[in-house]
């Protein structure tokens, strides 16, 4: 079986990275768009006709037209974008978050990929919830680290240019637009603080947990559950923390559609540090997108990964 595939916004970041994944496939057949109307509407529309699947890679208000432009159209869609991620009607492409989350998407005409630092957040969180070792109501922060690829291409631009300096913390307006999608999927109803920053280095990410432990649970309790969920799972690996020190890369993962989920215990055993380190690129975004596309199609989930 071969499928078609249009890329929206193949030019970008997230967009070359998929289609470098796709371009050797025989399995896929990449649909173009002459570069110079690739704003345009009507040649887009006519892209997404010939698609069985298009994946928008675009800023979210032009991921929104895009949805309106396949209107009628059969075309399956998978959305890079902020825009649909806490939306009932889509699917939220993290396959790993439970079976049934899986199976919606093996079926979804739309499909939501997540944004990079959630993909952290949730994979650590929502299992810890599920298995009430974490309280829904419980009071997190959550911290990261991104290559300065998160903020595509007016992003990379600063950063080569020498005008972003050599790290920066934001988010601190507590506005960020990925915990929107935190909270929906792990059922956490506090709005946990989450505070992330961009080093001056392209690629890799790392999502920290700090959390104190109510008495009688051990580290070794989350380590556990995490294992018990993601067990088998080819993507979410749970490793052993001792594994990883002194030092945490977060560019250890990059080229990669694998993300790897560590329970760093303090040595009185009351505090843990949860750690999520993964390739933004990867399963962060573009890697994410293209096993979602291998679940709708039906096809090997690892192709191309
Ligand atoms: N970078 C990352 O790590 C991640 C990104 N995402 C999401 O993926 C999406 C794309 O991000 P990213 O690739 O980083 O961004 P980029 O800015 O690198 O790329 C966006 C692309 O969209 C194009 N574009 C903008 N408006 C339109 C339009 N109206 N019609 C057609 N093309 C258009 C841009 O054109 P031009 O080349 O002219 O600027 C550009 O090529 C965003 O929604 C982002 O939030 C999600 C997870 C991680
Ligand atoms: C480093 C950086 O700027 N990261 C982006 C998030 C990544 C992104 O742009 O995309 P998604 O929201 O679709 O994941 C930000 O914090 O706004």
């Amino acid at each position: 079986m071969t499928a078609s595939v249009f890329i929206d916004g193949e030019a970008g970041t997230t967009g070359l990275q998929i289609r470098d994944r796709l371009l050797a496939r025989g399995d896929i057949r990449l649909v173009q768009v002459d570069p110079a109307r690739r704003k345009d509407p009507e040649a887009r529309r006519e892209a997404f006709a010939s698609a069985d699947v298009a994946i928008l890679c675009l800023p979210d208000a032009a991921a929104v037209e895009a949805v309106a432009l396949c209107e009628g159209l059969p075309t399956r869609i998978i959305d890079a974008s902020t825009a649909y991620r806490v939306n009932p009607d889509w699917a939220y492409g993290f396959p790993e978050l439970s079976a049934a989350n899986r199976a919606r998407i093996v079926s979804a005409t739309r499909v939501s990929n997540p944004g990079c630092f959630s993909t952290g957040a949730i994979a650590l969180l929502a299992p810890l919830v599920a298995a009430g070792l974490i309280d829904a109501d419980a009071a997190l922060s959550i911290n990261a680290v991104s290559g300065y690829s998160g903020g595509g291409k007016a992003m990379i631009a600063e950063f080569e240019a020498g005008t972003a300096g050599a790290y920066f913390v934001y988010g601190l307006e507590h506005k960020h637009k990925h915990v929107p999608e935190m909270m929906a999927h792990t059922g956490l109803t506090r709005r946990p603080i989450f505070i992330p920053s961009v080093g001056n280095y392209a690629q890799g990410m790392i999502v920290q947990v700090p959390l104190h432990l109510p008495s009688g649970q051990t580290a070794g309790d989350l380590q556990t559950a995490l294992a018990d969920h993601y067990a088998g799972g080819q993507f979410v690996k749970v490793v052993d923390a001792a594994s990883l020190l002194p030092r945490v890369n977060p560019e250890r993962l990059n080229g990669t559609n694998v993300m790897e989920l560590s329970v760093h215990a303090g040595p009185d055993g009351d505090r843990v540090v949860l750690l999520a380190t993964l390739d933004n690129l990867g399963k962060g975004a573009s890697g994410a997108a293209v096993q979602n596309l291998n679940l709708m199609l039906g096809m090997d989930e690892a192709a191309g990964l």
